[in-house]
């Protein structure tokens, strides 16, 4: 039994699979949308939120921001792409990169954003990352 919330946003970027032989180890971009979901055993008792998980703003804001951050970036993991061609990207070419530290696979992403919202502590209970339209990585916390 409980309540739960859900909201999305979506992001633009550019990314390639390290270590993956097919086509996604060339760098190639998509529209990855991201669906959050919070739960709650109850509802809040007093103030602006009464009877509310949490305000839907305070939730797509949070969700927005995180997201935002990664749009209109590439995707790199850490380690996968030389010195040199980081400096010739960011120095010479000026393109905004995202370092992180794993593979960017959807769920690897899923699990990335769940962690984010966490830290804000949001009662994320799931993040849905699609890579593609009908291609959908969850992430579930426990
Ligand atoms: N479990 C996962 N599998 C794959 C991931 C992933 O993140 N998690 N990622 C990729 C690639 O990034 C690729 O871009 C997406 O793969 P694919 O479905 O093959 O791409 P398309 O939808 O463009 O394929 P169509 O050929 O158009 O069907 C691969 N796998």
């Amino acid at each position: 039994m409980g309540y739960g919330l859900k909201t999305e946003a979506s992001f633009d970027g550019a990314h390639f699979l390290t270590d993956y032989y097919g086509k996604c180890e060339n760098l190639h971009g998509h529209r990855w949308r991201v669906v959050a979901y919070l739960r709650q055993d109850g509802l809040r008792d007093e103030g602006t939120m009464r009877d509310m998980v949490l305000d839907f703003g305070v939730f797509k804001r949070a969700v927005r921001e995180e997201v935002g951050a990664l749009d209109h970036t590439f995707l790199v993991e850490e380690g996968s792409l030389k010195p040199g061609t980081l400096r010739a990207l960011t120095e010479d070419e000026g393109f905004r990169l995202t370092m992180l530290p794993f593979r960017t696979t959807a769920e690897n992403l899923a699990r990335y954003f769940a962690e984010r919202l966490l830290a804000r502590d949001l009662p994320v209970s799931q993040v849905d990352v699609y890579e593609t339209p009908l291609n959908c990585a969850s992430y579930f916390v426990e």
